[in-house]
């Protein structure tokens, strides 16, 4: 037994599918416990289908879950670090996969983790993943931090498990509960302020501002660099985290992957009762384009999150006033 998925009413495939995936996380937690001791994971080893240099671990991670899924019911994978949907075979299931997020942080020992996304399978690889989320029979992460974890939706709530080392097996604990409505906490790169378009810099402004601001109370910040760690703090305590577009070249459309970051991600957080945008629309109805395609992406505690949206309706002369002039917003 890898997972525990009694009571669930997954079906015998599903049940099959999250049971590699728990195998192959426990695996992937275990190779990188190890890290430095006999290879070095964040050792760079090539570049993938989006431009990105690939670690060690990246492919590893990569390798090892196609490897178990292929005797599943997963008939098209499709992966951060493939250049096409990979047939599998025979299946009723197409599964999306980041193997392993969060990669800048693999060599300084900082929580990293793996994003899945599970579509029913269509006759054609890219038909399966090029539809909305709302579509997906499941989407999940396995975080693994101080401790391991599997966090899953299928569309009933949010369940979670924890990597039991004596058992080597996850184990379930009590569901994510819903999010609460508000939050004082944000998370966003800042660095890229110059590049950020006017509502987010105004949304920013006015949370830095703090108790001298519009808002009138203060807001702490948190940056991890990597997706699933943001998503796990965000479920536990609450929070909203921001990736918007911007204009450095190649990243008009943000930095993260529709398919198999934010769709999954979108689903666990509305199911845990928050919002997840790209700024405006909901990332669940949005059609990605390509398999590689980027989204903008806003996601965490429903207020923030319109919150957000509410700023790109604002005047022109709003976004780009000081705060201290803004008329709206005054909490
Ligand atoms: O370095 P930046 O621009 O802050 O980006 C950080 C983001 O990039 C990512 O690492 C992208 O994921 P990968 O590591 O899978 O490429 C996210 O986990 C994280 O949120
Ligand atoms: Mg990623
Ligand atoms: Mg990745």
């Amino acid at each position: 037994m890898a997972i525990e998925l009694e009571d669930l009413g997954l079906t015998p495939e599903m049940a099959e599918v999250m049971t590699r995936l728990a195998t192959v996380g426990a695996q992937v937690a275990r190779i990188i416990s190890r890290n430095g001791v006999e290879t070095d994971l964040a050792a760079g080893v090539g570049t993938n289908a989006g431009g990105d240099g690939q670690k060690a671990l990246d492919v590893i991670a990569d390798d090892l879950f196609r490897e178990a899924l292929s005797e599943t019911a997963v008939a098209w994978y499709a992966s951060e670090e493939q250049d096409e949907v990979v047939s599998l075979g025979e299946g009723s299931l197409g599964l999306a996969i980041d193997p392993l997020d969060g990669s800048s942080n693999i060599d300084v020992n900082v929580s990293i983790g793996t994003i899945f996304s599970i579509f029913p399978a269509k006759e054609d690889g890219d038909a399966t993943f090029l539809r909305q989320g709302h579509e997906q029979l499941a989407g999940g992460y396995i975080i693994y931090g101080p401790q391991c974890a599997l966090v899953c939706t299928f569309g009933d709530g949010v369940k979670h498990w924890v990597l039991d080392l004596d058992t080597n097996s996850f184990r379930r604990v009590a569901d994510i509960k819903p999010l609460p409505q508000d939050t004082t906490e944000y998370a966003i790169n800042a660095s890229n302020y110059r590049h950020w378009p006017a509502p987010i810099r105004a949304f920013i402004d006015d949370l830095v501002a703090g108790a001298e601001g519009p808002r009138g109370k203060n807001f702490n910040m948190r940056w991890i660099a990597s997706l699933v760690a943001e998503t796990h703090r965000i479920l536990m305590r609450g929070g909203v985290f921001l990736y918007p577009g911007d204009d450095r070249k190649g990243y008009e459309r943000g930095r993260l992957r529709h398919v198999y970051e934010c769709a999954p991600i979108a689903f666990l957080i509305t199911q845990a009762g928050g919002g997840a945008t790209d700024g405006c629309e909901e990332v669940l109805t949005a059609l990605p384009d390509r398999l590689h395609a980027r989204t903008p992406f806003v996601f965490g505690c429903g207020a923030k999150v319109a919150r957000v949206a509410a700023y790109h309706d604002l005047p022109g002369e709003e976004t780009s006033a000081l705060f201290n002039t803004r008329g709206l917003f005054r909490s």
